[in-house]
């Protein structure tokens, strides 16, 4: 963890406690986890970007006016990455990141779509992830899963793209379990991807649509209903809709809650005013994720914090969250019984020391 990422209200053992702590990560974004080095080295290699080869210019490139204007930096960044070594490369480090934070598994959101479109070969793209993926459960023993979102602005084309890579047998690779919708909401609607994610549900996926990011909780209901969605991406506008929240936390649907991002897209004007406390006492499932960690000047253990101050979270507290990521997330149940147990013995070591 960086200086810059020490929240002084957070006292320094509850960082080192969380720096230690075992965890699961279920909404992080593939390209938008690009550390600054990694971006660097692609911008220097493609000349023609706009992007900074600088890193430390990137920590300005990285700062965004609106939701809008984020979704146009991090294409900028999707446009660098036009080689399946360039994506093999990328996930790679991505999961070196994580398992530096003590991330045993996580569900990396990938939009397969926005990198064939740009000519990158499918069968390529897929055995570049997926070579990534083995390695980094061998080397870290991080345990990578995908999902496959939509970008939704893209259109219908986009959707149809995005379920036949997810679908069909020949092309869609081992590790993914589940399918999503990103990308901006205002304008495009949840039910018109019915079709599609019934075509991925029926293919054994789990639905996990962004909802309520930067719109209403109607949108979250959308995706409850018309997407069939078992965890809400973001979800931050379900505080406004007490009948929402009830039905997530009898349902025990999760909210993936990203503090960081939600102020740095603008969605929320200040931590303070962020609902998460209000996701809690009314008794939903809260995970916390860090979303584009680099882009957000974030990363996993920083959302812990900024949790831990936000819910005034002790250790206990604060390994009940990670426990909540573990529940959450679509592990067999062997594999969630390895980290909770593993969270449980860190604790109680830390806390008896
Ligand atoms: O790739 C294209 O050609 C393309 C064309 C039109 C629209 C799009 C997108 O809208 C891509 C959006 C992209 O953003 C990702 N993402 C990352 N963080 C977030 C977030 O906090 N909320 C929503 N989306 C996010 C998402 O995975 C899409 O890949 C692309
Ligand atoms: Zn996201």
């Amino acid at each position: 963890m960086t200086e810059r990422l020490v929240d002084p209200a957070v006292p320094r053992d509850l960082h080192a406690f969380i720096a230690g702590l075992p965890k699961a990560e279920l909404h992080v974004h593939h390209v938008g986890s690009a550390s600054p080095r990694i971006v660097s080295e692609l911008a220097a290699r493609h000349p023609d970007s706009k992007v900074p080869t600088d890193p430390e210019a990137l920590v300005d490139y990285f700062q965004f006016t609106d939701f809008a204007h984020f979704i146009d930096v991090y294409l900028s960044v999707v446009d660098l990455i036009r080689t399946p070594e360039d994506v093999r490369l990328l996930t790679y480090e991505v999961a070196r990141d994580m398992a530096r934070q003590q991330v045993r598994y996580a569900e990396l959101t990938i939009t397969p779509y926005s990198s064939t479109r740009r000519g990158i070969d499918e069968g390529a793209f897929m055995d570049a992830i997926e070579d990534a993926r083995k390695a980094a459960e061998a080397e870290f023993g991080t345990v990578l899963r995908w999902c496959f979102d939509i970008p939704g602005e893209a259109g219908l084309e986009a959707a149809e793209e995005t379920t036949r890579l997810a679908t069909d047998d020949r092309v869609r690779p081992e590790g993914l379990v589940s399918f999503g919708l990103g990308g901006p909401e205002i304008g495009v609607g949840r039910p018109q991807f019915k079709p599609y994610f019934d075509r991925a549900i029926a293919a054994g996926l789990h639905s996990v649509p962004h909802a309520g990011e930067t719109t209403g909780p109607q949108t979250v209901w959308d995706a409850l209903t018309e997407l069939r969605a078992e965890r809400i991406g973001h979800g931050t506008s379900s505080a406004q809709d007490p009948k929402l929240l009830a039905h997530l936390a009898e349902r025990r649907i999760p909210l993936e809650v990203c503090p960081t991002s939600n102020i740095a897209t603008r969605a929320v004007r200040t931590l303070d005013e962020h609902p998460i406390k209000e996701f809690t006492r009314a008794g939903v499932l809260v995970t916390v994720n860090s979303d584009d960690p680099p882009m957000f000047g974030t990363d996993l253990n920083n959302e812990y914090a900024v949790a831990a101050r936000l819910l005034d979270l002790d250790e206990r507290g604060l390994a009940d969250l990670a426990k909540n990521a573990v529940e959450a997330s679509f592990l067999d149940v062997p594999g969630k019984a390895r980290i909770r147990d593993e969270i449980d013995t860190y604790t109680a070591a830390w806390l008896a020391s």
